[in-house]
């Protein structure tokens, strides 16, 4: 048995609270079925408040106001009472991280068979397109979005997803794939004037435009964004290119390690996976479900901190995971625990699930303050992330692109 797998924990006392307030909406939300969530013809912000009901919970209106004291609509026992059951965190293993809500496969493979029509469209993974099916990135779009029937608004997030993870495969991690650290910063430089299009005069906008033509990762980044845009407001739209500026940053701090031969201590690697989390592909979740938390509520910075520890703590599930499938320069934290600290590969994993939990601890304490304090629409928000972890778990424990059939 795995360190991961292997031992147990009850759900703590402020994880039900937790729950009863939040985690209940995306149940909630998922028992709408498609013609509430899924389609295109309705509005985003009309969306959100229908589908929550929040005209009938006393709420303050969209969360355009600070989160604060006094502005909460839904008490406890009505959210019980209106969204359903509790959600239990599997009670089989030591990692405290709920489970997925939903997995529909059919839904998942629908959104997967048009992710590889994508991707070899504008070029991507050439020649390993079989192996892009295998890591079911539609799968873990459908695991985590439980409350979304919309197959495009699935195959959208699951492009920006994709967009990044060849970025992250062809230009930062996988040396077979053409990834050099010599260039990672002007390579995302580059990449990055197609996400915050760089305004050029026009006697060089030709070349620009020519070099992106020839980059299949550039191209994917402005179809995935095009995709995106059609669903997502002008505020959403800015948080999505924010935060590729900081995912690009960090993986030029990962170059350094490279080009340095250097191993970060544990606080460096932290950082780096501070700014390399799962925030990317999970501040889209209001985007897909069609309601917007407002910029201002977003970007407070109780709500940052909050958002910003569900990230850090997911992408050490991946860390757990992903570390056989690396090849052996590439960094995670076991890998940097163990190095650092002199601990045996067992001890190091057994420390990252003991970091992983203790993130998730206090994103439980954050977000049942901000659900308590906050808008019907920071409720929703905090209870799509606790889905979103949900999802992201039980896909990195069953895709092909960490668990290989012998
Ligand atoms: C979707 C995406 C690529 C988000 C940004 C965070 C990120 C780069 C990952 C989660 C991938 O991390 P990592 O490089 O460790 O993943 P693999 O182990 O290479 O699959």
């Amino acid at each position: 048995m795995s360190v991961i797998s292997d031992m147990r924990g009850a759900p703590p006392r402020d994880l039900r609270a937790l729950l009863s307030g939040l985690g209940s909406s995306s149940l909630g939300t998922s028992g709408l079925g498609t013609s509430g969530l899924g389609t295109s013809g309705l509005g985003t912000s009309g969306l959100g408040t229908s589908g929550l009901g929040t005209s009938g919970l006393g709420t303050s209106g969209l969360g355009t106001s600070r989160p604060g004291p006094g502005s909460a609509g839904l008490g406890m026992s009505a959210a019980r009472a209106f969204l359903g059951p509790l959600i239990e965190p599997p009670r089989d293993d030591q990692l405290f991280c709920p489970d997925a809500i939903r997995d529909d496969p059919v839904l998942g493979d629908r959104v997967d068979d048009q992710l590889v029509a994508w991707a070899k469209k504008v070029g991507i993974y050439p020649g390993r397109h079989d192996k892009l099916r295998s890591y079911g990135f539609g799968r873990f779009m459908m695991l985590a979005h439980p409350a979304v029937n919309d197959p495009d608004r699935l195959l959208m997030a699951t492009k920006c997803l994709v967009a990044e993870w060849a970025a992250d495969d062809y230009y930062v991690d996988e040396v077979e794939l053409g990834a050099d650290p010599a260039v990672v910063g002007s390579r995302l430089a580059r990449l990055i004037s197609v996400v915050d299009p760089a305004q050029m005069v026009p006697r060089y906008a030709t070349d620009m435009d020519e070099y992106h033509r020839l980059q299949p990762i550039s191209e994917a980044f402005r179809t995935a964004m095009e995709h995106l845009a059609a669903y997502a407001s002008t505020a959403q739209l800015g948080r999505f290119q924010h935060q590729m500026a900081i995912l690009f940053l960090a993986w030029t701090q990962e170059a350094d390690w490279h080009v340095n031969r250097r191993t970060p201590p544990v606080w460096e690697y932290l950082v780096q996976r501070h700014l390399n989390s799962y925030l990317p592909p999970m501040i889209l979740v209001d985007v897909l479900a069609g309601y917007e938390l407002s910029a201002h509520e977003f970007y407070h910075p109780d709500v940052r901190r909050a958002l910003t520890t569900a990230g850090n703590a997911a992408v050490l599930v991946n860390d757990l995971h992903s570390g056989p499938a690396e090849s052996d320069t590439d960094f995670n934290l076991p890998r940097v625990l163990a190095v650092n600290e002199n601990l045996s590969h067992r001890e190091a994993m057994a420390r990252t699930v003991e970091i992983h939990n203790e993130l998730m601890h206090t994103f439980v304490g954050l977000a049942t303050q901000l659900s308590t304090a906050g808008s019907p629409n920071m409720r929703r928000f905090l209870a799509d992330i606790w889905a979103w972890l949900g999802g992201s778990r039980r896909w990195h424990a069953t895709t092909g692109r960490y668990n290989h059939r012998s």
